[in-house]
């Protein structure tokens, strides 16, 4: 593997006496696709958020290019290139599309970003470019409210993109969508990545998704990261099996078409 740009080494987190995080390593090249797969309760949540700030660790290093991000607030974390699409939409349901992405321009920028008044001149451009990116320069003007699912997801992906993060995390970035929107979706995430360079950290549930379009896999069980690797080494390892087959789900190609994996 090329040189991490996201290395995370004895990450632990515990609530009470619930080990929820418990001593995992991994590295995250630029460009690449990991996925982060469990069982409800593995500890995916937990990771995410020590990753990006929204919890603090217990132990453990997380490294972006170097630069150790344990400890900092998400905001420090965010300016520092660790940009995040959310399972619930965070999107502004009284702008247009394109208000919505100057928003995030604005942040970038420093500018007073309760002000939504304002983000109407500023660098519309700019967020027109980004809507292009992900094919949807001709909704700048629509309500945001008036969105289709699959746009509000393609639309936070561009707002996530408005400051060129090194490193993404989606969590659940496919949740609610249909199978086709689901790959079209990934596509999309895929070709950016590939454009820019960017990192993606993603956690998931459909295992159609995953196997489609993970570069790598890392499997968490009870706080511990049980196995890695391809999704075809992941697919074919005995323990996940075990593991996802306690769950009644089924990690065989065949059924891995269409397969939501509930832990
Ligand atoms: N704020 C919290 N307070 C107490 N316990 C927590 C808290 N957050 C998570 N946990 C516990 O930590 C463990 C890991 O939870 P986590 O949400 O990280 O798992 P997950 O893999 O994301 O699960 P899911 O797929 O259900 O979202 C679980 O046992 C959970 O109950």
């Amino acid at each position: 593997m090329a040189e991490p740009l996201l290395s995370v080494r004895g990450l632990r987190k515990s609530f009470g006496g619930v080990h929820a995080v418990d001593g995992v390593d991994f590295d995250l090249a630029a460009g690449e696709l990991l996925a982060l797969i469990g069982p409800n309760g593995a500890g995916k949540s937990t990771t995410f958020n020590m990753v990006g700030g929204q919890l603090r660790a217990d132990a453990g290093t997380i490294r972006l290019a170097g630069r150790e991000l344990a400890g900092l607030p998400p905001r420090a974390i965010w300016r520092l290139g660790v940009g995040r699409t959310f399972q619930i939409a965070q999107t502004f349901a009284s702008l247009t599309v394109a208000e919505n992405v100057q928003m995030a321009l604005l942040s970038q920028d420093r500018k007073i970003y309760g002000l939504w008044w304002r983000a109407a001149g500023h660098r519309r451009a700019d967020a027109l470019q980004l809507l292009a990116q992900v094919d949807m320069q001709a909704l700048g003007d629509a309500p945001c409210s008036a969105l289709a699912y699959g746009d509000v997801k393609r639309l936070e992906l561009a707002i996530a993109l408005a400051h060129r993060p090194r490193l993404l995390l989606m969590d659940e970035p496919t949740a609610g969508m249909s199978p086709a929107e689901r790959h079209a979706l990934m596509q999309l995430t895929r070709r950016l990545v590939s454009e820019q360079g960017t990192a993606v950290l993603f956690t998931e549930h459909s295992m159609d998704v995953v196997f489609a379009h993970a570069d790598r896999v890392l499997v968490l069980a009870r706080g511990r990261l049980i196995a890695q690797g391809t999704p075809a080494q992941v697919r074919a390892d005995p323990l996940v099996q075990q593991v996802y087959l306690g769950s009644g789900a089924m990690l065989a190609p065949a059924a891995a078409q269409g397969g939501r994996v509930d832990g």
